[in-house]
């Protein structure tokens, strides 16, 4: 078996992976990037790209349907699933592409490898390559970027039936007649919605007794009755103890719930219960690199892990499991490995994400729930978006934005359920990182008819009382 050694060795194409391998080759590294599956990993080929290609699509079927709300004659899509299947994958290859060729440039000098790699001592793997032969990779620094799968629950049943995940589900080329869809969290609302656009009946089967149980109870409760109004049907607090399918091709879910035992049927099924590492075939124990009790690696604030020169980065730690999460990893470890500024943590920083429904749910800094849980005074003022100018002129009404302001009268985190509501909650992430003072947005200067303009009146809602003389 040929031996050969680098400077770094990168385990998996993913977020941070990528960006890592190109500015270490840049640094004059040698520098060797393995992976088993397709470049650009998760996010580009069968996370994020592909879900917000395909709302698209599912967001132009619902305007035709509601054109009636704007003076047009309303239009009952005709869905071609091919076609829209075709669309999210001429997008994901486009950008797959991008990837393979900021990779394999001539001048950045990275080996690329098409195959598993396994650990068999602390920085030494084995890579079983795609064309059968096996080569041993050492580096002086090991970076592994692998990822997670879906976490498949164990049910009854669940192992023996041809059930969904959505990397299958997004190369489904026709639309589900009715779908299942176990879990009711990021994955589990956002195609609910796209597959309930396209003409299927949904139906979510959610173990917790609200979606997305870390949100408010304000912002889950309106984003279900947002879903429960486009038709799709929520079955909370749901434990589902056996998963049978018929002949016919039809599903039966039989789930505990606080009203009795509940069968629910459909002809697909889709599993979005949440994430595991891609440890478990790793060998890490080869390594000496430390799991915690769900299979994540051990790191430290710089992302190293229990093994000197060798780190973890993205969901593989663990998470928060964003691509910009991921993404930022990769500038930790640029910056500690190779900047000489101060050294950065992966600790306390900024965590923005959005859910992709209509209205989104964009989020930054702290909810009440969690002020509250960490015993952080705070103000709060919501203004319904249907209060926004620019909100009634485009008839997207539906929705809130909620601030919390601290003792320091500055921001201390937003919920923004609103059309653009991952644009609009940026601009909070602005403020907060700016440190304004929330007087400061009251009387701002902004442009008419915009969504900003929502600042002006979110912070409004939080007058003080006047000072006495
Ligand atoms: C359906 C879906 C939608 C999502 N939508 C969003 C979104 O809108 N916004 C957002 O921020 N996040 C979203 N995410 C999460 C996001 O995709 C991930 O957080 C992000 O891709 C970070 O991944 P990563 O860098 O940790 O690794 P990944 O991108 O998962 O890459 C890991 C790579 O490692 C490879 N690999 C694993 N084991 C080995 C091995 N032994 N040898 C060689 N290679 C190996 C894998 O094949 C894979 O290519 C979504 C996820 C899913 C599933
Ligand atoms: N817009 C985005 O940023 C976006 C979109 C999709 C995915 N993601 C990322 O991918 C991750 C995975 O998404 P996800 O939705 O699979 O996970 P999740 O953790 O967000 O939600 C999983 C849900 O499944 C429920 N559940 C678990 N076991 C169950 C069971 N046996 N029966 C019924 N319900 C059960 C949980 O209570 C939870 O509500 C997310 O945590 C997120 O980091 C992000």
């Amino acid at each position: 078996m040929p031996n050969t050694s680098y400077d770094a060795l990168i385990i998996g194409s993913g977020q941070a992976g990528n960006p890592l391998a190109t500015t270490l080759a840049d640094a004059g590294q040698r520098v060797v990037l393995v992976e088993e599956n397709l470049l650009g990993g998760s996010c580009i080929n069968y996370g994020c790209t592909p879900t917000k290609a395909m709302l698209a699509s599912a967001e132009r079927a619902h305007q035709l349907r509601t054109a009636g709300d704007y003076g047009l004659q309303p239009v009952k899509p005709a869905v071609d699933m091919a076609a829209v299947v075709a669309r999210k994958n001429h997008i994901v290859q486009a950008m797959r592409e991008g990837v393979r060729s900021n990779l394999t440039q001539e001048r950045q000098g990275i080996t690329v490898l098409h195959g598993q790699a396994t650990f068999v001592g602390p920085r030494t793997v084995r890579v079983a390559l795609a064309g059968g032969e096996t080569q041993r990779l050492t580096a002086k620094k090991v970076f592994i970027n692998t990822g997670t799968r879906a976490a498949i629950p164990d049910i009854e049943g669940l192992q023996d039936v041809p059930f969904l995940t959505t990397t299958q589900l997004l190369d489904l080329p026709e639309v589900p007649e009715h779908l299942l869809i176990l879990g009711g969290g990021y994955i589990g609302l956002e195609f609910s919605q796209m597959y309930r656009r396209f003409g299927s009946r949904v139906t979510i089967i959610e173990a917790g007794r609200q979606l997305l149980e870390r949100e408010d109870d304000d912002a889950c409760q309106a984003l279900t009755e947002v879903l429960e109004a486009e038709g799709v049907e929520i079955v909370l607090g749901a434990e589902v103890r056996r998963v049978s399918r018929s002949e016919a091709g039809v599903f039966t879910l039989t789930a505990h719930t606080a009203t009795g035992e509940r069968r629910l049927r459909g002809t697909h099924l889709l599993v979005a219960t949440g994430r595991v590492p891609n440890t478990d075939t790793l060998g890490l124990d080869q390594a000496g690199v430390q799991l915690d009790e769900k299979g994540y690696i051990q790191v430290n604030a710089r992302l190293e892990t229990t093994v000197r020169g060798v780190y973890a980065l993205g969901d593989v730690h663990g998470g928060p499991q964003f691509t910009h999460i991921s993404y930022d990893d990769y500038r930790v470890v640029r910056a500690n490995l190779l900047h000489r500024g101060p050294r950065r943590s992966a600790r306390q920083r900024p965590l923005p994400y959005c859910v992709f429904t209509e209205p989104q749910l964009g989020r930054i800094g702290l909810n009440e729930q969690q002020a509250r849980e960490q015993g952080i005074a705070y103000r709060v003022a919501t203004l319904p978006v249907s209060t926004i100018g620019r909100a009634r002129q485009t008839g997207r009404t539906t929705g809130f934005w909620k601030v919390l302001v601290g003792e320091d009268d500055r921001l201390l985190g937003a919920t923004v359920l609103c059309a653009e509501g991952g644009e609009i909650m940026s601009m909070f992430q602005l403020i907060m990182a700016g440190r304004l003072k929330y007087e400061q947005l009251q009387n701002m200067v902004l442009a008419h008819p915009t969504w900003a303009e929502g600042l002006n009146n979110v912070f409004r809602e939080l007058q003080k009382p006047e000072l006495k003389a």
